[in-house]
């Protein structure tokens, strides 16, 4: 059996109702989902071609309590079967923003895809943030990595 702590709840709208009534809203598909799948919001169907990009609507606008972000992630689905995947990845929804949730798609596939009103085309992940209180220093405390980097530690 899955269990989850208590979710956080998250007021959400449609900024146009009478005119997305067949829409769903996100959601998880399976209990222990990290991810709520979104759907297009699409005018009949769009079509992607291959190197293109869309910004797709949702319909949707969502107020993320302070202290949290929502994340706007690939489907891996999409992403090995089409090459359909975010430009921004992962997009970020501000707790302040009040506009459309639009999901930034780029078809990396060498095949026309076409986005159907209703497909579920990305996953939203609710994230607690961090803020940091930036502390401006002459120097910083020493570590054995220093400035090594960008696979310094080589592969194997
Ligand atoms: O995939 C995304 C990414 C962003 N947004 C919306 C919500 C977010 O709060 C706002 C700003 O996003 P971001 O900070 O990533 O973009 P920016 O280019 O820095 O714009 P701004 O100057 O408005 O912050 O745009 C989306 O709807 N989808
Ligand atoms: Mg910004």
């Amino acid at each position: 059996m899955h269990s989850s702590p208590a979710a956080v709840a998250v007021a959400i709208r449609w900024l146009e109702p009478e005119r997305t009534a067949d829409l769903a809203l996100p959601s998880y598909e399976t209990a222990g989902s990290a991810g709520m799948d979104v759907c297009a919001a699409v005018d009949g169907d769009q079509l992607l071609q291959p190197g293109q990009r869309a910004l797709v609507p949702t319909g949707l606008a969502v107020a993320v309590p302070g202290g949290y972000e929502l994340q706007v992630r690939p489907r891996s689905g999409l992403a090995i079967r089409h090459g359909i995947t975010l430009i921004n990845s992962p997009g970020t929804i501000d707790a302040d923003y009040r506009g459309e949730v639009k999901i930034a798609l780029i078809n990396l596939g060498h095949e026309v895809f076409r986005i159907q009103r209703g497909d579920r085309i990305a996953q939203l992940v609710l994230a607690p943030v961090a803020t940091a209180r930036l502390m401006l220093r002459d120097r910083l405390d020493e570590t054995e990595r220093g400035d090594g980097g960008f696979g310094h530690t080589g592969v194997r």
